[in-house]
């Protein structure tokens, strides 16, 4: 899932990521000497000034538009910027106050020259994504996601049409549904087992753990061990992965000139980013075309045995067998397959890492809904360690708590972006063609006209109602929803849930002595997914020794 990049949105520990949908702040650029600097600094303000110019005389000397149109309320803009300038670094926040005074269901902002939709309330969120699913299905064409997502072919940015639905079916098929999920039951185990080692390690050495870190690296490590058969993390290898997710990061988390002010494009030219995407696209691209090889080089020295832990098929080996069968309807190349490599790790891991900070937040925030949910988890497991389906289907607390953390703290707070692929009506506004559309999901799941206490920490609250992740009514949305929903919340449930029975059941937590709960600081940030500006410290007590 990523915003922004259409939506995916990167970031990670492995990445102190950051980046929004739409816009967050300009990148440090490299040091440079401050010769260079302000020879930048003067072309910019030139251009930016006989932009704004052209633009404001195409304006006053245009005819006026047609009044026949109904728009929904908008801020007043500026020339040129549009309203960029009142979108802060957490976007989410900023359309939330904007869409209080301007519109609290529909709100049409211009990011620079583009028509942007601020959809806030949950009735206007099932317009889009259910009575008008598929004029919204398509995500928006920009020069930045081309080149990253290798010309629109990842799921997440690809445009409404067959291939976006075959390539779709086949990640759900080949690496998200229930069945595939089971097969890397072993491997979570592995790597769940690996955490608790280090959470006793902290425990005899007096030190807190560093929850944020170590979630972080056991998303990564799992989704990273069922794709692509081995981790990443260490050695050589290690340090590029982490130096290529890092620089995407940045370049997901400019903003883009050319995408939103094309008159400005030149700056982006200018200050090295157009230069710098591209060159970021190369970098990945060789490190997913080096996980392809090494799967086909292990496959053929063994071509009988699987090449994952324990016989399981990795999804790359799966999308290599799809090739060779060449079945489907859509043709397999190898562009295809890196996309498709490419949308499970960035879909599918600071997602998950962002729920579990944020769940552990929240619990030891509210010591007595920690009491609570570990009680259950010890009555089902009864003192034994390992957790079965069975043992989750009975922890109807534990389901309503992680339910609640991400109704508080969705790891995608603003929907990736829809586009408008022809004229619509909603809610009786006229939406032209081509408008992107923003689904603050932060603003409808804290809306106090749908939720009672809406800011505060309630998960009884879904004992009360008929709404979960599956049969939500527009109003729980952490996994957005219609034909553009996240396809992997099996995949994310399975190792959420798992984790946090496992740790509740193993451990007694605490926030680090000396530190009061009102010490805890809430700061978000963005990167690929919504984290913690501050990372999370705990101290875990064995249970037993
Ligand atoms: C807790 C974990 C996760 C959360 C909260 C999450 C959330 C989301 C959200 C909000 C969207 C946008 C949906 C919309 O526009 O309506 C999305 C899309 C997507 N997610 Fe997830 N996701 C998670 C895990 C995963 C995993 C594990 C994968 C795959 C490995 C995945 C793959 C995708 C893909 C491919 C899309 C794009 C769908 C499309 O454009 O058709 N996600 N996700």
């Amino acid at each position: 899932m990523r915003n922004g990049r259409v939506g995916i949105r990167w970031a990670g520990r492995a990445g102190d990521i950051r980046r929004d949908p739409i816009h967050t702040k300009i990148p440090h650029t490299h040091p440079r000497s401050l010769e260079k600097m302000w020879t930048l600094f003067h072309i910019f303000i030139y251009t930016f000034f006989l932009g704004a110019a052209f633009l404001l005389i195409r304006h006053y000397t245009s005819p006026p538009p047609s009044t026949t149109k109904k728009l929904p309320p908008s801020p007043p803009r500026l020339p040129v910027i549009g309203n960029l300038h009142q979108l802060g670094e957490l976007v989410h926040h900023s359309f939330y106050s904007l869409a209080k005074r301007y519109g609290d269901s529909l709100m049409l902002l211009y990011i620079g020259s583009v028509p942007s939709l601020v959809v806030s309330s949950t009735e206007a969120a099932r317009e889009i994504m259910k009575t008008h699913d598929i004029a919204f299905g398509s995500r928006p064409d920009t020069r930045m996601f081309r080149a990253i997502s290798y010309d629109l072919k990842e799921i997440t940015a690809a445009p409404y049409g067959e291939y976006w639905r075959q390539a779709k079916s086949i990640l759900t098929l080949q690496f998200l549904s229930n069945k595939k999920v089971q097969t890397f039951d072993g491997l979570r185990e592995k790597i769940m087992g690996e955490c608790v080692d280090k959470i006793h390690r902290c425990f005899l050495s007096n030190q807190p753990v560093d929850l944020s870190d170590m979630f972080s690296s056991l998303t990564n490590d799992i989704t990273c061990m069922a794709a692509f058969g081995r981790t990443y993390n260490e050695g050589e290898i290690g340090r590029k992965f982490k130096k290529v997710l890092k620089e995407f990061s940045e370049v997901l988390g400019s903003f883009y000139f050319e995408d939103s002010i094309p008159q400005l494009a030149v700056v982006d030219r200018l200050r090295g980013l157009s230069a710098k995407v591209d060159r970021v696209a190369v970098d990945f691209d060789e490190f997913l075309q080096g996980v392809v090889d090494e799967t086909l080089s292990k496959r053929s020295k063994n071509p009988n045995n699987p090449v994952g832990e324990d016989g399981m098929e990795t999804f790359v080996e799966a999308l290599l067998k799809i090739q060779k069968e060449d079945i489907i309807g859509i043709t397999i190349d190898d562009d295809v397959i890196k996309a498709l490599l490419l949308d499970a790790y960035v879909a599918g891991t600071d997602t998950s890492s962002s729920v579990l900070e944020w769940l552990m937040t929240e619990l030891l925030l509210h010591p007595d809904k920690l009491e609570k949910v570990k009680s259950e988890v010890r009555k089902v497991l009864h003192g034994k360690k390992d957790i079965t389906e069975d043992d989750l289907e009975k922890m109807t607390y534990l389901k309503a708590v992680i339910m609640e953390t991400t109704r508080l703290h969705p790891p995608l707070p603003v929907l990736p972006p829809r586009v408008a692929r022809h004229d619509v009506k909603v809610m009786g506004y006229d939406i032209a063609e081509g408008t992107r559309v923003y689904v603050n999901v932060y603003a409808i799941m804290r809306d106090p006209k749908v939720w009672d206490k809406a800011d505060t920490f309630l998960p009884e609250r879904f004992f009360d109602l008929s709404i979960d992740f599956v049969k939500h009514n527009f109003e729980l949305l952490t996994f957005g929803a219609g034909r553009r929903g996240c396809p992997g919340r099996i995949f994310a449930m399975a190792i959420n849930e798992k984790v946090l029975a496992k740790i509740l059941n193993e451990f007694d937590w605490s926030l680090p002595s000396g530190v009061k709960r009102e010490d805890v600081d809430m700061k978000e940030t963005f990167g690929l997914a919504n984290h913690r500006k501050v990372p999370l410290l705990a101290v875990g007590k064995p249970v037993s020794p």
